[in-house]
């Protein structure tokens, strides 16, 4: 059990982001099994959380882990922890994170270069793992897979409308489909440059299946609507050789309604943009899409341009997989036929529903589906009923005319679809199945609509989330099966547990009185109502034993909920029944079946007879039956023959029966999960809406796994791995040389004893280690101690260190400059005596010159006398000796030159004897450094700077000696050097 303590790093519910970081600041025992805590968020802000521990907030996971690209390494696995990883890793631009055996993967919505050729290559012959996380890996895994034993495999892949399951899906087939050494194509949308004739035909379906089975919805511009199981078949060489493509559940109500934001299928509008203006001509079609009812209901279309690429580009696909220019215009009049069969005009005259005879639409729409007129028309707008001994046959009313004109437009599209699925699979795999004959192994893909929950759910829905609660029982019992398999396979002491299992939903579903029987039941019931169902539905299955799956709500009358995995789910019954049957009355299926137009025709007989007798496909001329299981496809018929005989069969039957096939074929298969996650609703690059992806992590069942993975031990380790990262948690004697010697499992051992993990938390298998939820937390946290005492003790030595070196730099550099001062002051005052004796020598000449002319002068003039008055005449001595006694003497004119400027006084007399000339001189050079020494000092006080450039020196000051000796020091490029090291 985890500990709360203050420090503790947990996960604050929050209504805007979901959770937010906090700490626990406090943590007391409030009574015998509750706790009090008190938290505090990012912003300071304090929250106090009292209960009982099961309930406190959820524990944060070592920071080392909180971005980890796989979540089954997660210590703490809760719902905040798992967002916030794939909150963090989506920030740093990686769209891919494991979950155990999940790829999770989050739509970038814009392009990114992960998927080049140089990609490519990095992924093939990698094991999963190995790189960071990738569908290419998930693809690579398979493929391997595949080619070790010869076992198929699944990739599943699935998420909400717009999470990007189709994009993904492509990746995925690309990768796989690709030479195993493509040559590099700058191109990153078609790595395998220099595909193969079937890798060509593969790739030509995408644009076919996307033009019939895809549209423009509000969540996705490009939303497929319909499941796909597309099998790519290997030879025992594992090199391709075809492929086969199964789909389920096409949504018809699109043909004939959608919403305004919607679109119809991309087929119609392409058609219209697309074809040249003759062939439009010719089927009565026009280039405004807009003139015609099931195409302007929807919003306008911006993608005109597209739509006419689009064409070329599908015609140029019909092309490839073998559908010629003669086929290809019989499509396209069929297309026509439906587009005029939503014109024909139904009008109402008192409670009769009625058809103008020379209804130009419903001429058209005759005209291309080789249909009588006439009779299309009577049983338009009549209906008969046909009892135990008479047929009865009623009027219509203009709705219910409207209805049944928009079933047969619903029917022929579906049927289509189907005939050209078949084509494709024709192509994909030869007329006979001969490259499914051939064909020894496979690797499959399943891109399928994820769990839905809207304001308003429906028949599809339902379908949708019947289908989405089949696939996770096969996830859970792998998941749990894989985590088994693990435990005895390391021989560790493990009691089986069982899990909450969803078979109790999929029974209510599914079982002899679930929801799909009573449908059924009241489908075929000539008077059977959608409020009738609902009145079944709770007779049969509002009782205790269905208490946890089935709920009548509280505040909807016409619905039921059912207790999905993922959450509940209310559907209003409201058309189901209308849905469920979907089919075009009797009178009219003879009709279609029975038309002058071939193609027509065909299209029914394929969708109709070639069905479930059909689903292995039929053995090649040479008689060989195919290895490969058929995951199914959709039929739209019963298994018996055709006309009245036709027991119909209901949507909610056929999706049932498919379904089953799928299922069976997973059983048979390694199954490999991608799970597609929408970031954000509109669409927008890079941006994360947490409460919409954990919806969506819940949905795709993400949260039901690591709850399952919770139960056993989630954590596990090679021995070796786990010795190398926490051997420092022992003795640094021992650990070291343990590894040395390569005895991880001691090690392992050393280290769980050491940090106290109870015995209970952790099991030794044969080459793993397996920890329970939260130990691996444990771990990380001493760990993280114990490095942070290191490198506390690291950085403290290292100053110390520093430190040293510095003083002693500091002292070094101090002794340079001292010295140095010296010298300067040296030179300077040598020449300054120099300039002095010499002055004296020369004031010594002069004045014995002087005396020598006195004497002269008093010999000639003998015996007269000079008065003396003025204050030089008595200065004593000769003028050479006044010179340089004022020069040297203290107050005189002289010694203020000598002065710096900025002395602020003169220096005081000396008292007693008069200095020597050499002591003066000496005496003013010493203070002047000083001076000028302290000046700069003072200016900088914390470097030992060289005095400033603009120091007494520069000041235009008359002192002789400072200013050469201080540019001497300028010069020096020591000293700057020095006074930069020291800053
Ligand atoms: N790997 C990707 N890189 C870039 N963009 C992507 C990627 N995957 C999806 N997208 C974008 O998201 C859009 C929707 O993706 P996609 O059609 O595959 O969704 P989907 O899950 O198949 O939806 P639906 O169920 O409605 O068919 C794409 O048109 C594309 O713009």
């Amino acid at each position: 059990m985890t500990t709360y303590s203050p420090g503790s790093r947990v996960w604050l519910e929050d209504s805007q982001e979901g959770w937010i970081p906090a700490e626990v600041a406090s943590c007391t025992k409030a009574s015998a099994d509750t706790f009090t805590l008190v938290l505090t968020d990012g912003d300071g802000k304090e929250t106090t959380v009292t209960g009982a521990r099961d309930s406190l907030p959820h524990l944060r996971n070592p920071e080392l882990l909180e971005s980890a690209d796989d979540l089954a390494t997660l210590s703490h696995l809760n719902e905040p922890s798992i967002l916030h990883a794939v909150q963090t890793r989506y920030a740093q631009r990686k769209i891919y994170t494991y979950s155990g055996i999940v790829l999770l993967a989050v739509n970038p919505f814009e392009a990114v270069p992960m998927y080049t050729p140089e990609i490519v290559q990095q992924y093939i012959g990698r094991t999963k793992g190995e790189l960071e996380p990738h569908l290419f890996a998930i693809a690579e895994d398979a493929y391997a897979a595949m080619a070790l034993d010869g076992k198929g495999q699944t990739i599943i892949v699935s998420g909400e409308s717009g999470a990007g399951k189709t994009e993904s899906a492509k990746l995925v087939m690309r990768f796989i489909a690709a030479p195993k050494s493509p040559r590099i194509n700058s191109d990153m949308n078609s790595f395998v440059d220099g595909a193969s004739q079937v890798e060509q035909q593969i790739q030509a379906t995408n644009p076919i299946l996307e033009a019939f089975g895809n549209a423009k919805t509000t969540r996705n511009d490009n939303s497929s609507r319909f499941g796909k199981y597309i099998q790519l078949l290997f030879d025992t060489n594992r090199q391709i050789v075809g492929a086969r493509v199964r789909t389920y559940l096409l949504e018809r109500s699109r043909l004939s309604y959608q919403t305004q934001t919607e679109r119809n299928y991309h087929i119609f509008y392409q058609l219209c943009a697309g074809l040249p203006a003759d062939e439009l001509k010719e089927l009565g079609l026009d280039a405004d899409y807009s003139k015609f009812h099931y195409l302007n209901q929807g919003g306008p279309s911006s993608t005109e341009l597209s739509d006419r690429d689009k064409f070329h580009a599908m015609r140029d696909a019909l092309g490839i997989v073998g559908i010629d220019a003669a086929k290809q215009t019989s499509i396209f009049q069929l297309l026509a036929a439906l587009l005029h069969l939503g014109n024909i005009g139904v009008t109402q005259t008192r409670s009769d529903a009625v058809i103008e005879d020379d209804d130009p639409s419903m001429l058209h729409a005759m005209q291309y589906l080789g249909v009588d007129a006439t009779e299309f028309k009577k049983w338009t707008i009549k209906k008969q009923i046909i009892t135990r001994s008479d047929k009865i046959v009623t009027t219509l009313t203009a709705p219910q005319a409207v209805g049944v004109r928009d079933s047969i437009a619903r029917f022929v599209y579906a049927c289509l679809f189907e005939w050209l699925v078949t084509a494709v699979n024709e192509s994909l795999t030869g007329k006979y199945g001969d490259a499914a004959s051939r064909a020894e192994t496979y690797v499959g893909v399943l891109d399928i609509y994820g769990f839905e929950h809207f304001d308003k759910n429906s028949f599809e829905q339902f379908c949708i989330n019947y289908a989405n609660e089949k696939l996770q029982h096969e996830f859970n019992t792998y998941v749990f099966k894989l985590a088994q398999e693990d435990y005895v396979k390391e021989k560790i002491n493990w009691t089986f547990i069982d899990f909450d299992d969803n078979q109790p939903a999929i029974d209510l579903m599914e079982g002899k009185l679930g929801i799909l029987a009573l449908l059924d039941e009241e489908s075929r019931l000539p008077l059977g109502s959608d409020a009738s169902f609902l009145q079944k539905l709770n007779t049969q299955l509002d009782k205790p034993a269905n208490k946890a799956v089935y709920k009548m709500p509280k505040f909807a009358n016409a619905a039921f909920t059912i207790a999905h995995y993922a959450l509940d789910v209310t559907y209003a019954v409201d058309g189901f029944l209308e849905k469920n049957r979907d089919t075009v009355p009797e009178e009219h299926l003879t009709l279609l079946t029975s038309s002058n137009n071939a193609f027509l025709r065909e299209v029914l007989d394929t969708a109709l007879h070639r069905v479930s007798a059909e689903a292995a496909d039929p053995p090649s001329p040479g008689g060989v039956v195919s290895k490969i299981p058929d995951p199914g496809r959709t039929s739209l018929a019963g298994t018996t023959g055709r006309g009245s005989s036709v027991k119909k069969p209901t949507l909610g039957s056929i999706f049932k029966g498919s379904l089953g096939t799928l299922m069976d074929m997973l059983r048979m298969t390694n199954v490999h999960y991608i799970r597609c996650l929408k970031p954000n609703q509109h669409k927008m690059a890079w941006e994360f809406s947490p409460l919409q992806v954990l919806a969506q992590l819940r949905a795709a069942g993400v949260l039901e796994t690591i709850r399952i993975s919770t139960a056993g031990y989630p954590s596990r380790w090679t021995f070796e791995d786990f010795a190398r990262r926490y051997y420092i948690l022992i003795h640094w004697r021992e650990g070291p040389p343990l590894i040395k010697r390569e005895q991880f499992k001691r090690l392992c051992v050393l280290v769980v004893q050491k940090a106290a993990i109870d015995k209970s938390r952790y099991q030794m298998g044969e080459t793993k280690l397996f920890l329970r939820t939260g130990v691996l937390a444990t771990l990380e946290n001493l760990r993280s101690a114990k490095l942070s005492a290191v490198q506390f003790m690291q950085t403290n030595m290292r100053r110390l260190i520093a430190m040293r070196k510095y003083r002693h730099f500091q002292r070094s550099v101090v002794g340079i400059q001292s010295h140095w001062r010296g010298t300067v002051a040296r030179r300077a005052f040598t020449e300054v005596r120099q300039k002095a004796l010499k002055e004296a020598e020369a004031a010594k000449a002069e004045k014995a010159a002087k005396a020598a002319a006195s004497r002269e002068k008093k010999a000639s003039k003998d015996g007269q006398k000079f008065p003396v008055s003025s204050d030089k005449a008595s200065e004593k001595g000769s003028p050479g000796k006044i010179r340089i006694r004022r020069m040297f003497s203290f107050g005189s004119k002289e010694r203020s030159e000598l002065a710096l400027p900025d002395q602020p006084s003169p220096e005081p007399p000396l008292i007693g004897r008069r200095p020597s000339r050499l002591e003066a001189a000496t005496k003013r050079l010493s203070r002047s450094w000083h001076d000028t020494d302290a000046t700069s000092r003072r200016k900088s006080p914390n470097t030992l700077a060289p005095p400033s450039s603009t120091g007494p020196s520069s000041t235009g000051s008359s002192n002789q000696f400072s200013t050469p000796i201080y540019e001497q020091f300028m010069k020096k490029p020591a000293w700057n050097s020095s006074t930069n090291l020291l800053h």
